[in-house]
């Protein structure tokens, strides 16, 4: 048997960090929707006890360190599954992107095998099983749009943006997610973003009010280290789209667009000097 599921990317529309907490991560309050860019995962069911992974991208670890592995190893052994599965990624999302692309895959994996090995484990349960492979984990087991705090993994849903394009433009930067974290420093911050304002933008489905509200400290963190993540956001803004922020950790810009008629000009614009853009649609 053979079943497919689609793991799209996320983009943070707003995230704070309060502070680091005992257990080295950082307390956060960030608000994260889905965008029409994915993944795509071929779950082969296997008689015999073993887990294979696949990928037409070269860059991405296979073995025990890629996260649709760990994912498939966790679920195995939770639910004492004794067979196994063959998973090939068809990598869409750019990795170590701030898009979240592996944590997806890792939540397609969690939702796929739950439907090939009809395990029947709700989705609440799920996400706990995410949240053990990382903390965007849970998140992407639900997708939608949802304000996260804790690490990540408390969820409350939100109102979809109202619908817009989104271009994503990534430099040829790699970016860790935990030496952003590592060089931020929470109790010096003077600004911050409102999980607060955001979500009434949301609920009052006003474009220009989420545009407005567009905010990431990390951002000071990651242009510090790569200043020209700062000039492909300024680039973004000049070419027209409406509001601009970079997503997670970097180095991935997004802009929001209303108006389809700018899309070309803000897409070629972009290409000039970044060979990573895609104009997408949000999922909602
Ligand atoms: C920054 C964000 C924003 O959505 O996304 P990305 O840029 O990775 O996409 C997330 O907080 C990333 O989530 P995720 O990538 O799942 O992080 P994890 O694997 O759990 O943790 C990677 C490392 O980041 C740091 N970390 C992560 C989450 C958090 N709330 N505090 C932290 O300090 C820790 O050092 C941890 O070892
Ligand atoms: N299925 C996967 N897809 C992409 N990257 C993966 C995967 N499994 C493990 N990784 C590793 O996870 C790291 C973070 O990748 P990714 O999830 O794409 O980035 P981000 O956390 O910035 O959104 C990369 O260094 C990559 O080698």
């Amino acid at each position: 048997m053979k079943i497919y599921e689609k793991a799209p990317a996320k983009i943070n529309l707003m995230l704070d960090v309060l502070h680091k907490r005992p257990d080295g991560y950082h307390e956060v309050e960030m608000i994260m929707t889905m965008v029409d860019l994915a993944d795509r995962l071929e779950l082969n069911a296997l008689p015999r006890d073993t887990i294979i992974i696949s990928s037409q991208a070269g860059y991405i670890p296979l073995d025990e360190k890629n996260l649709a592995f760990q994912a498939a190893k966790l679920i195995k052994e939770r639910y004492n599954v004794k067979s196994g599965v063959y998973i090939h990624l068809d990598k869409k999302i750019p990795v170590a992107a701030g898009l979240a692309g592996g944590s997806s895959d890792a939540a397609a994996t969690l939702r796929g095998l739950n439907r090939l090995w009809q395990l029947d484990i709700p989705e609440e349960e799920l996400m706990d099983l995410g949240a053990e492979l990382g903390s965007d984990v849970p998140f992407c087991v639900t997708g939608g749009t949802a304000l996260a705090r804790g690490r990540g993994e408390k969820l409350t849903r939100l109102p979809n943006p109202p619908q817009c394009w989104v271009v994503l433009a990534k430099l040829p930067i790699n970016v860790s997610t935990a030496e952003v974290y590592g060089r931020l420093r929470a109790n010096q911050l003077t600004e911050h973003p409102s999980a607060k304002r955001m979500s009434k933008a949301l609920e009052n489905r006003s474009f220009q009010d989420v545009c407005g509200e567009l905010g990431n400290v990390l951002e000071g963190v990651t242009l510090q280290m790569h200043p020209e993540v700062a000039h492909l956001k300024d680039t973004m803004l000049r070419l027209g789209a409406d509001g601009v922020l970079m997503s997670g950790s970097g180095p991935t810009v997004f802009g929001l667009v209303s108006k389809e008629s700018k899309i070309p000009r803000i897409y070629n614009g972009l290409r000039g000097f970044c060979k990573e853009v895609y104009a997408v649609r949000l999922l909602t």
